[in-house]
């Protein structure tokens, strides 16, 4: 019988982000289990318990929650992706949703700025609160919405621009700025946020898409921020990436979380628990657990998020 030890997970940064980002990098996780679950408790399959789960177990955060999620179902056609879940997301928070491939990660994180609203076939229901807002209101803008709710995506996308009209682009739709010199400011301290500037600064002229895969994702996300988002959506950012641009990814999420709410969507459990503070586990588009990430990783609440993290499945 094995025993789960993942060595610490994300405590939130206070003093220098980097520093703690970096050393967390240098941790892993023990998969190991005290429970016995190899029987799965009631001798159910892993999708039969995943389908008795209707509604969330999480503790809502609602005193201070950035996002507010309740009873969200996603359809695409007659398939439904994603079941009833509800999540809270607080201000500042680092947020892992992990689970096997296809259990609708992805699609529930899309629900978040309404990304899916670009896909025909695809219908959400349920409530979606930004700071008490919602952002399912036929009226409401969307493109305001997603300057709000920014997102980064799996295979980093920069525009064929300039590595300076990237980042300049945002700033420019969004008509945030009427002066170069403004400009010129968010786009220098957005690269710098992204922890870019010193690579890039003497070649601002140069094509984005000239730039190295990892440097491509600082860029997309000194893209992200360069609107002054709230809230930064990550689709298994890293995963087009080497370990050493991964790194330097995680350490940059850890700095983000200090002036971001960040959701992420990661495959990686290793990822979850260094740059998460709270992560959420689905299982066949159910939301199956919330809970501390330490919590989550060493002392999980069910038996399908255990079976998950120790390799039993996924
Ligand atoms: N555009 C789409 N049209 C139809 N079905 C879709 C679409 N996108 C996702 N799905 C389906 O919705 C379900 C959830 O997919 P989703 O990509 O959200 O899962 P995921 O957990 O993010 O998966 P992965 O880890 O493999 O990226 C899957 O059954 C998938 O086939």
């Amino acid at each position: 019988m094995q025993e789960t030890v993942i060595e610490p997970t994300r405590i939130k940064p206070q003093a220098n982000a980097a520093q703690e980002a970096s050393a967390r990098s240098q941790q892993t996780i023990k998969p190991t289990t005290s429970k016995d679950t190899s029987a799965m408790k009631s001798n159910r399959s892993p999708s039969e318990i995943a389908e008795s789960v209707t509604k969330t177990v999480g503790k809502p955060l609602a005193d201070n929650a950035k996002l507010s999620m309740r009873d969200v179902c996603v359809h695409y056609d007659q398939k439904q992706a994603v079941y009833d879940v509800n999540l809270d997301i607080a201000e500042n928070q680092v947020v892992a949703l992990i689970g096997p491939s296809g259990c609708g990660k992805s699609t529930f994180l899309r629900c978040m700025n309404r990304m899916n609203d670009t896909i025909d076939i695809c219908r959400v229901s349920g409530s979606i609160q930004l700071d008490g807002m919602d952002i399912y209101d036929s009226k409401l803008d969307v493109v305001p919405l997603r300057a709000r709710v920014g997102m980064v995506f799996q295979k980093p996308n920069p525009f064929p621009k300039s590595i300076y009209d990237n980042v300049a682009y945002g700033p420019r739709i969004h008509g945030l700025v009427n002066r170069r010199t403004d400009l010129d400011e968010i786009v220098e301290s957005s690269l710098r946020r992204a922890g870019l500037w010193e690579e890039v600064k003497d070649r601002l002229a140069s094509p984005g898409t000239g730039l190295s895969g990892g440097q491509q994702q600082r860029l997309c996300i000194a893209r992200t921020i360069a609107v002054s988002p709230e809230v930064i959506l990550m689709d298994e950012p890293c995963s087009a990436l080497d370990p050493i641009a991964t790194a330097k990814i995680e350490e940059l999420i850890a700095e983000l979380s200090q002036n971001f709410t960040i959701a992420i969507v990661t495959h990686s459990m290793q990822q979850a628990a260094r740059v998460s503070n709270r992560t959420a586990y689905f299982h066949l588009g159910r939301l199956i657990e919330v809970n501390e990430t330490e919590k989550v990783f060493t002392n999980p609440d069910h038996e399908l998020t255990e079976s998950y993290i120790t390799g039993r499945f996924g």
